[in-house]
């Protein structure tokens, strides 16, 4: 290795702990350098979490944090990211942690992102169906989206925030508003169904989920959920019954997560894995 190149990644990696998570808005209007590399001035990729302190943002973050594609992680929510950010940054991963807090902060937190993932918003209470978190949910997702037209305009955004059926939609409208729009940037995530489907198959087959294959297509919510029962692998057959409460359960099985936790929100554990594949 050259000497210059060995002292540039001391400086950076120095440069890394003397400046720990910095709560406050940035005084700088863009990202130094410094910011945009691995503490180990590893290139990388730059990712912000929107909704960063929630019950899928937190476990979101460790994930991202022990990504080796990671070198760039900035947290933003509108509580909680002091403390969320201080925890995750004692990791002793390559990411370089920063918290962002509050709506005067969102922009700068954006800067130069190449990935931005939302799991902003409220979550739904029992008897509550996706649709019923549209106005809430679509308009928070909409500052947020266009603080990313201002601030990284190319990034991949990953929807998280429900009702994903109308979000995604929602966002390609600001986008499309924006002139930035483009559909290969713009995904909502419906992975968890994936997940479900394969889990509650494998039950029924008796079989361990890692050898289980479902193709899930449609939306994500209630019948328009659909898993491809037909094409699932290892090939297989199924009753009428059978097919009956597949169907229901998968259809359903956020439901089933959210009348199970009775108030205190909806799935997070197991969107730990839709969120590893991220
Ligand atoms: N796509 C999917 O498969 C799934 C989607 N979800 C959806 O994800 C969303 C988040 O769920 P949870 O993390 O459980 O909720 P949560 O309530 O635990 O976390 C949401 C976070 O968003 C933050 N937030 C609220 N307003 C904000 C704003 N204006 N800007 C930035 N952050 C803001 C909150 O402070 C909170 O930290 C919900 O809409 C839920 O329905 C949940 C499970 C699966
Ligand atoms: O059902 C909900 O409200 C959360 C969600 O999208 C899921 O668990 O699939």
């Amino acid at each position: 290795m050259q000497p210059a190149s060995k002292a540039n990644q001391c400086i950076t990696r120095i440069s890394a702990h003397l400046h720990p998570p910095n709560f406050q808005m940035e005084e700088s209007s863009g990202l130094r350098h410094v910011n945009c590399q691995a503490k180990d001035a590893a290139p990388g990729f730059k990712v912000a979490i929107l909704g960063a302190a929630g019950g899928i943002g937190q476990p979101l973050v460790m994930l991202m944090n022990i990504n080796l594609l990671v070198s760039v992680l900035r947290l933003y929510d509108v509580v909680n990211t002091p403390g969320v950010t201080a925890d995750i940054s004692h990791m002793d991963t390559g990411a370089v942690v920063r918290g962002f807090l509050g709506q005067q902060q969102l922009e700068e937190a954006l800067v130069g992102m190449d990935l931005v993932i939302i799991p902003a918003g409220v979550p739904r209470k029992p008897g509550m169906t996706r649709d019923d978190l549209f106005n809430i949910n679509t308009g928070i997702l909409r500052t947020l989206c266009e603080a990313i037209v201002k601030s990284c305009p190319k990034a991949i955004v990953n929807l998280i925030s429900n009702p994903v059926n109308s979000t995604v939609p929602t966002a390609a409208e600001v986008f499309k508003r924006a002139g930035t729009y483009d559909p290969k940037r713009l995904l909502g995530v419906t992975t968890l169904d994936v997940v479900r489907a394969n889990t509650i198959v494998a039950e029924v087959l008796g079989l361990d989920p890692r050898e289980v294959d479902v193709p899930v297509v449609g939306g994500h919510a209630g019948v328009m959920i659909l898993p491809l029962l037909s094409q699932v692998k290892p090939p297989c057959s199924f009753t009428p019954q059978e097919i009956e409460y597949l169907i229901s359960r998968i259809q359903n099985g956020g439901t089933e997560v959210v009348e199970a936790k009775a108030g205190a929100g909806s799935a997070t554990l197991s969107m730990v894995i839709p969120c590893f594949g991220l």
